[in-house]
Order: structure tokens, then C-alpha cells, then sequence
């Protein structure tokens, strides 16, 4: 069980759907789960260094799915990992989306294999959010999950691009890591301040604003404003860089890092 430990390759071995699952043959990999990685080699005669390790603190989820081919007996898990990488042509590094995508075609059933890669995705998922990088000196809130978020893009921001940043980078990455979301997009001035006032604060677990300094500064103090304010401004708040200078998105990046 992927709970209890590393499976080695007699047990369980996955082969990854970037091999042709017709082929007589396909490649075939070891998966191991642990605590705080997962860990993927290569099922060769030859030695060398075939071993790839993920790190699940990379990791922002995992889902299992049946293939599109009917006649495909294997279920297949893709977990979804931002490592940090070396940037082209550059000499910092940044996180990069890596996705692992496996075939898991242990029986000809293929609904014991769906739950099979279930199973496998239900443990990643599981160890994943138990990662949290922890820092002294820095108060953390941990936000329940599913954790409900209300999205809030300024569609004029950044030059016009803030909500093509959403749906180009945000978008995915929300429903990979299966977070629900509410995304709005404000109308005019105000709008987002107003909103924030009069919500039902129950209903989030954190609001993200997806826009300029501007925006932020109008949910903070709809925040303010309301009679509940004091527990209200505890409410986590996520700043995504959507606008043309971002300033403070700049600043708490650099001194968390
Ligand atoms: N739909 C809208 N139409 C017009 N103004 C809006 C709308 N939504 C928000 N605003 C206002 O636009 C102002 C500028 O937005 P914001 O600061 O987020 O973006 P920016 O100016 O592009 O970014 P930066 O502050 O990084 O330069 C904010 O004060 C906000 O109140």
C-alpha cells in the first residue's frame, strides 16, 4: 500500500504513458512513495543512474484518470510538481512545471486499476500537503482543504494582461492542485472593495488577488471597513503579480525567499 512505504518494482511496477501502452514491450518503471518524496526508476538490466527523485514539498497534486482509448485496460496518475530549475539562458533559478504521468496496468480489470492509480493518487495528494516549508521568525496559518478561493482579476491591470495571465498560468495550476475556485472579474472601480465588505467570509477559506498594488490595497480595506474587521483581516490573502509594477507581490517574494 502506498501509505505504508516504498513499493519496489516486484509489487507494483507502473509504466509511464509517455511509452506507447500497445507496444509489446514498454518501459517500465519502480514508484516508490515515501514520507517526503516520490522516487522513479527506470526496470533495467543495465546499471547506471536511472533513479529520479520528486520532492513532495514540490508537489501541488495528483489525479487519476482512465485513458481515452476505451479498449485501454491501464488507469493512469499524473502528479504535478513545480521543482526548483535553472532558467534558459539565465543564471537564477525558478520553478518549472514537471508532470509525471504513469500507466498502472497491474490486472486486465480495468476499474481495479483506476482505483489502483487512486490509490496511488490519494497518498501523493496525502503527502504532499503534510509538506509545508516551515521558516523561523514566520507565523504560519495552515488553510483547510479543500481550501475554497474567491479569485479576484483586474481585467485592466498589467497593461490589459492580468486576466490572460490567469487563464494562461493560474488556471491549471488551480485545477491541477484541485482547488475550487470563484473567479471575479472587476467591473470598475470599487468593485472589489464593496464585494469584499459584504461577502460572506464563511464561504472562502482565502481570497488571491490577481492584479496590481491597487487592487490589493481596495480588498484590504473593504476588509477594514467591515464591523467584523478584526477577524475579518485574518482571512489569508494571496497576491499574484498581474500587475504593471507590483510592488508589494516583488517585495514579500524576495523576503520569503
Ligand atoms: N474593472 C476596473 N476598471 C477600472 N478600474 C479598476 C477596475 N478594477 C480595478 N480597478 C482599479 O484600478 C486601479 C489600478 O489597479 P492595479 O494597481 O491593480 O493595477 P496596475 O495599476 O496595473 O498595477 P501596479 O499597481 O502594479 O502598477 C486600482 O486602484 C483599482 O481600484
Amino acid at each position: 500500500h502506498p501509505h505504508t512505504g516504498p513499493r519496489d518494482a516486484s509489487s507494483s511496477p507502473s509504466g509511464m504513458e509517455k511509452e506507447d501502452a500497445s507496444e509489446p514491450d514498454p518501459v517500465r518503471y519502480s514508484v516508490s512513495l515515501t514520507e517526503s518524496a516520490l522516487a522513479i526508476q527506470k526496470i533495467s538490466s543495465s546499471p547506471g543512474r536511472t533513479k529520479v527523485v520528486f520532492n513532495l514539498t514540490d508537489c501541488i497534486g495528483c489525479r487519476a484518470y482512465r485513458g481515452r482509448d476505451s479498449t485501454d485496460i491501464g488507469a493512469y496518475f499524473s502528479a504535478y510538481f513545480y521543482p526548483f530549475k535553472r532558467r534558459w539562458m539565465s543564471s537564477g533559478v525558478a520553478r518549472q512545471r514537471v508532470e509525471q504521468c504513469f500507466r498502472v496496468a497491474l490486472v486486465q480489470d480495468p476499474v481495479a486499476n483506476l482505483q489502483e492509480a487512486e490509490r496511488w493518487a490519494h497518498a501523493i495528494r496525502d503527502a504532499s500537503v503534510q509538506q509545508i516549508p516551515r521558516r523561523d521568525g514566520v507565523v504560519y496559518t495552515e488553510v483547510r482543504r479543500p481550501c475554497r478561493v474567491m479569485v479576484l482579476v483586474n481585467p485592466h491591470s498589467g497593461r490589459g494582461q492580468a486576466l490572460q495571465l490567469f487563464t494562461g498560468h493560474v488556471q491549471g495550476m488551480l485545477t491541477e492542485a484541485a482547488v475550487p475556485y470563484t473567479l471575479v472579474i472587476t467591473e470598475h472601480q470599487n468593485h472589489a472593495r464593496e464585494l469584499v465588505r459584504k461577502a460572506d467570509l464563511s464561504q472562502w477559506d482565502a481570497l488571491v488577488i490577481m492584479s496590481g498594488d491597487g487592487l490589493l490595497f481596495e480588498v484590504i480595506n473593504g476588509l477594514m471597513e467591515r464591523e467584523d474587521w478584526e477577524e475579518a483581516i485574518q482571512t489569508p490573502l494571496g497576491i499574484l503579480p498581474g500587475g504593471s509594477g507590483n510592488a508589494l507581490a516583488a517585495s514579500i517574494h524576495n523576503y520569503s525567499q
